[in-house]
């Protein structure tokens, strides 16, 4: 199972995807994801000059030997760039894995735990009676679950609140960053009112989810959790910036609100104190940014010690690989809570071909050797990269603020 070639792909059908595709001796090839939003070519420079030229000619089947190459070899451990091009290798050696041995990723985790793989969508409007009408919508395509995110009076543009009704929340909308405005005041006084909305309109059952965007203090994120408490939400996500591990012990002190984080994070010691102490509900980190199955695994198995469960990252900046081998994670691994789901575009789909499905809320995994996803290299040459930044944050007296 040598490896006898490796090369990274970068596409953009609608938005920029990284892809590294491994091939072996015997001509099976696996696909990782190396997305990482708005720094997409910093990853592909570290994969094309670090990686990729010390990877041909090793074992592919050596998955654990190789993670660990790349992680404590690098001398230079953790962070964003390094982890995703360690999540790519490790993505796309489990497809080479599964492939091999003719089985389902899910299989060789040790086959499923549950059926279906319950998603969340995106629900968003310009303000309340906008968003009630995009959750009516969801919930009539079969979601259990959404996440909902409001505009808020007096701030113009808000994360999660896409320009005109209806359209596709993109946040990497320009070459450089756009600039928002951000006050804390306003959106404390008005976010519990769309929840209390929600619950008048759609009752007790729907599972409600709401994103802050790293944008609280902890005493903030503790007035949030409590003020939010009667409309018992799924999860309230990243409430400060979680740097500070601790700060979670005093939101966690104040409000009985589920707490989940980790989209950002990318080893299990960004975890360490905020499972150990009990201080969260789930766990976000996606498998391009985590170390890939090698790693989440762990994470998820330390998590499960502490009734954490996962969350997955899964907007549309990671592409259908990562989404397609969370399928095949979520239906194997025992403590599963919940899948993110933005659908990506019609262009993203066609270039990244796929078996899993969307049926009634729940993804279903496909049985298909490998994770079930390939990318068609000729249709996605049709679509060259082109930046894209997230946008920045200020307050309205123009002090640099969390995105
Ligand atoms: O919960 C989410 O889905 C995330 O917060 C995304 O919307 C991020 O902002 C985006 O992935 C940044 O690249
Ligand atoms: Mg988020």
């Amino acid at each position: 199972m040598k490896i006898s070639d490796a090369y990274v792909i970068v596409t953009s059908p609608g938005r920029n995807f990284v892809t590294l595709k491994i091939v072996t001796e015997s001509g099976t090839y696996g696909i990782g994801d190396a997305t990482l939003n708005g720094r997409e070519m910093a990853v592909v420079a570290y994969l094309e000059e670090h990686v990729i030229p010390a990877l041909i000619g090793r074992d592919a089947s050596r998955i654990e030997d190789i993670w660990h190459y790349l992680y404590r070899g690098a001398y230079w451990r953790r962070g964003p760039v390094t982890m995703a091009a360690v999540s790519a290798v490790d993505l796309a050696l489990w497809d080479i894995k599964a492939k091999a041995a003719g089985m389902p990723l899910y299989q060789l985790l040790g086959g499923k735990s549950r059926e279906r793989v319950m998603t969340y969508a995106h629900c968003t409007g310009r303000d309340i009676e906008g968003c009630l009408a995009e959750v009516e919508k969801h919930v009539k395509l079969g979601y259990r679950a959404v996440r909902v995110q409001a505009g808020v009076p007096g701030i113009p543009t808000i994360y999660g609140v896409a320009k005109r009704e209806g359209e596709r929340y993109e946040p990497a909308d320009a070459e450089l960053p756009a600039e928002h405005v951000w006050s804390t005041e306003k959106y404390l006084n008005h976010v519990p009112k769309l929840f209390a909305a929600v619950r008048e309109r759609f009752g007790d059952e729907l599972h409600v989810l709401h994103d802050v965007h790293h944008r609280l203090t902890p005493i903030e994120a503790a007035r949030l959790g409590k003020a939010v408490e009667p409309y018992h939400l799924f999860w309230l996500e990243d409430c400060v910036p979680a740097e500070n591990q601790e700060s979670f012990r005093l939101i966690r002190q104040h409000t009985t609100t589920p707490l989940a984080v980790g989209e950002v994070f990318n080893s299990i010691h960004d975890y360490r104190e905020l499972i150990e102490n009990q201080w969260i509900d789930y766990i976000r980190t996606p498998l391009t940014h985590g170390g890939g199955i090698t790693h989440l695994r762990r994470i998820a198995d330390l998590a499960g010690l502490y009734h954490v469960r996962t969350g997955f990252h899964g907007p549309t900046d990671l592409s259908p690989v990562c989404l397609g081998a969370a399928v095949h994670f979520d239906t194997w691994v025992p403590n599963f809570g919940i899948q993110e789901h933005m659908p990506h575009t019609p262009e993203t789909d066609a270039v990244f071909l796929h078996d899993y499905r969307f049926e009634d809320g729940h993804f279903l995994v496909g049985e298909a050797p490998g994770h079930g996803v390939d990318i068609d290299e000729t249709l996605a040459k049709q679509y060259p990269y082109k930046r894209a930044s997230l946008p920045v944050n200020r307050l309205e007296d123009g002090t640099l603020w969390h995105w």
